[in-house]
């Protein structure tokens, strides 16, 4: 395998219903996006492992012996189903000069890598002398989830470099993908990275990030959804920026000190989560205008009980009010505080309608998309099979 080079791609994800309410063990519905995170392997100068992460500015390269004597330290104390500790954490953080409660995106990334680097080789053997380098068309931190495609890329090529799975991708094949079992391991470890990033994931990113498809999602239960009719989403970044760990951790603030109010918010959520799962899989595969009030409904309603969790944010008030002035239903995906809101685009909406919502949506100074959904996921390439855009960026790193 070390005579060529090699790529890992996964995708993100746009949550229909249920963030939030996930991590407490309700249903969600989630969908893999057709944009991905890519991860190159190239054979590393003898006695070195390097990574570059070109999208949070990390460039860093250690030396093999010194992680195969911290590695010691991190197996020490940890069975392979637990989540890392905070001694493993600070451990880590030491080695590498993170600050103890740094929480930027490179420190986090820097850390995930580190802890998966070393959790997967002392459980499977070392990992080879090698250049690494991510780099994704996901947008950081916006609420399409980036953190597990990252983490569902490292899981894969670091079980792969030390043998844990196959390398599945034949002599002359451009793309592989990996068993059912060897992905159920790949979700397994991207989970604990998922951990590193956000502290409680409900791992319903890292799974959509490894299944791909559509897929219900409850208590780390996964069902690939029956059906999914095509569905035109519109997908829109306010840029505000965000982090998924804060905003997870004030919902469970929220829910201690109000129980009897939070609750029933919540189980209307998983209510919402069930409701759309029937309606889209009694759908026809091409929807006509009529099937779209009812999904419009549960978008506006999850949308108020978000902002009830207390994750809304003003810009993601002004993002539902102007598509709703074109008379078109939104609401915030992911973690929320900022980040993206997803609009859905009946079949009936006119071109120019469209167009018209975008326009008000750019002079708030968001960026806006549509997207296809229901993308592969974690893949295998060959590297010369990757289109000529990727190549570049990950050229440049
Ligand atoms: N391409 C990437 N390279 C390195 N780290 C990444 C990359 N994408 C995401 N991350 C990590 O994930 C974190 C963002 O995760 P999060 O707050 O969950 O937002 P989201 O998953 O919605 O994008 C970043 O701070 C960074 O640590
Ligand atoms: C808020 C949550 O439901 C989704 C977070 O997604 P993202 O990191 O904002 O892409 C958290 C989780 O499920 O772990
Ligand atoms: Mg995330």
């Amino acid at each position: 395998m070390w005579a060529r080079e090699l790529a890992v791609s996964a995708p993100g994800k746009v949550i229909l219903h249920g963030e939030h309410a996930v991590v407490l063990g309700k249903v969600a519905l989630a969908v893999a996006l057709d944009l991905r995170t890519f991860l190159r392997l190239r054979p590393g100068a003898e006695g070195r492992l390097s990574v570059s992460l070109p999208g949070v500015g990390v460039r860093r390269s250690w030396d093999t012996p010194s992680l195969r004597a911290l590695r010691g330290r991190i197996a020490a104390d940890g069975d392979e189903s637990k989540s890392p500790s905070i001694e493993q954490l600070d451990a880590l953080r030491e080695f590498a000069g993170i600050a103890a409660g740094a929480s930027a995106p490179d420190s986090l990334a820097t850390l995930a890598f580190l802890y998966m680097c070393l959790a997967v080789s002392a459980k499977y053997g070392d990992v080879p002398s090698v250049d690494i380098v991510v780099w994704s068309e996901l947008p950081t931190g916006a609420g399409l989830g980036s953190s597990a495609a990252y983490a569902v890329c490292l899981a894969a090529a670091l079980l792969m470099l030390c043998g844990a799975i196959s390398c599945p991708l034949q002599e002359g094949q451009s793309t592989a993908r990996w068993t059912e079992e060897e992905l159920t391991l790949i979700n397994s470890w991207a989970f604990r990275g998922e951990q590193v990033i956000h502290g409680n994931p409900s791992g319903v990113d890292n799974a959509v990030g490894t299944w791909g498809g559509a897929l219900r999602y409850q208590a780390g239960k996964i069902t690939p959804l029956k059906r999914v009719p095509t569905l035109r989403i519109l997908l829109t970044n306010t840029k505000v920026p965000r982090s998924t760990k804060v905003l997870v951790a004030g919902v469970k603030e929220k829910i201690l000190k109000f129980p009897a109010i939070m609750n029933p918010v919540l189980d209307s959520i998983d209510a919402i989560s069930q409701e759309c799962q029937s309606v889209l899989e009694a759908m026809p595969a091409n929807p006509s205008p009529e099937h779209y009030p009812v999904l419009e409904e549960f978008f506006d309603i999850n949308q108020h009980h978000l902002n009830v969790l207390g994750v809304g944010h003003p810009s993601l008030d002004r993002l539902c009010q102007v598509t709703a002035s074109h008379s078109l239903h939104s609401k915030l995906t992911g973690a929320g505080g900022g980040g993206c809101g997803i609009t859905l685009l009946p079949p009936d909406t006119s071109p120019l309608a469209v167009e018209a919502a975008k326009q008000d949506l750019c002079a708030c100074g968001f960026e806006c998309w549509e997207t296809k959904i229901g993308a592969p996921g974690v893949t295998l390439h060959s590297c010369s099979s990757l289109s000529a855009q990727v190549l570049h960026a990950l050229a440049q790193s």
